[in-house]
């Protein structure tokens, strides 16, 4: 089965000492609109991962990032979101610009990297494993 491929990035305040997760709510659909998530999207025809999380970020957060790892999941196209969609994840940390909700969200966090911070937000549903898997390497130093 092929997945549409999403891309989306979970930027830490610093890939080397991460302590923050900057975590957007979405505006749209309504079935995930005020539900929390890693900024991203889908990828365009002939664009490589890597490239799509990085214009997906000038778009809708107006920042360029440098990319660290990726939060690996279980399937080559990454973590599965639903029948249609699935996402892969990079770790990033900004290089230039302030984060803003330029589009699709209206709410931007820093949420502190422990599970009672990141648990408090409410999150897509599918986007749970990922957030555990982000905790989980940010503690084993695996961001970069
Ligand atoms: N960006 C992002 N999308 C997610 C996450 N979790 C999750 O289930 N999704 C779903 C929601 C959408 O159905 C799909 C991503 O599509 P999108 O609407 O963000 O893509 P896009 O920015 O390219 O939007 P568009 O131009 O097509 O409007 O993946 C997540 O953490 N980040």
């Amino acid at each position: 089965m092929a997945y549409k491929q999403i891309v989306a990035a979970a930027i830490l305040d610093s890939l080397s000492h991460p302590r923050k997760l900057l975590a957007a709510r979405r505006t749209s659909p309504p079935a995930l609109a005020g539900l929390w998530e890693f900024p991203g999207g889908k990828l365009e025809s002939g664009e490589s991962c890597e490239a799509g999380v990085a214009r997906e970020l000038v778009e809708e957060l107006g920042v360029e990032v440098m990319l660290g790892t990726e939060v690996f999941g279980p399937e080559p196209e990454g973590w599965v979101l639903n029948e249609h969609a699935a996402m892969r994840v990079w770790f990033a940390e900004i290089t230039d610009g302030t984060p803003d909700t330029l589009e699709d969200h209206d709410q931007l966090a820093w949420v502190e990297l422990d599970a009672e911070s990141l648990k408090a937000l409410d999150w897509i549903p599918a986007d749970l494993p990922i957030v555990h898997a982000v905790l989980a390497d940010t503690l084993a130093g695996a961001t970069r």
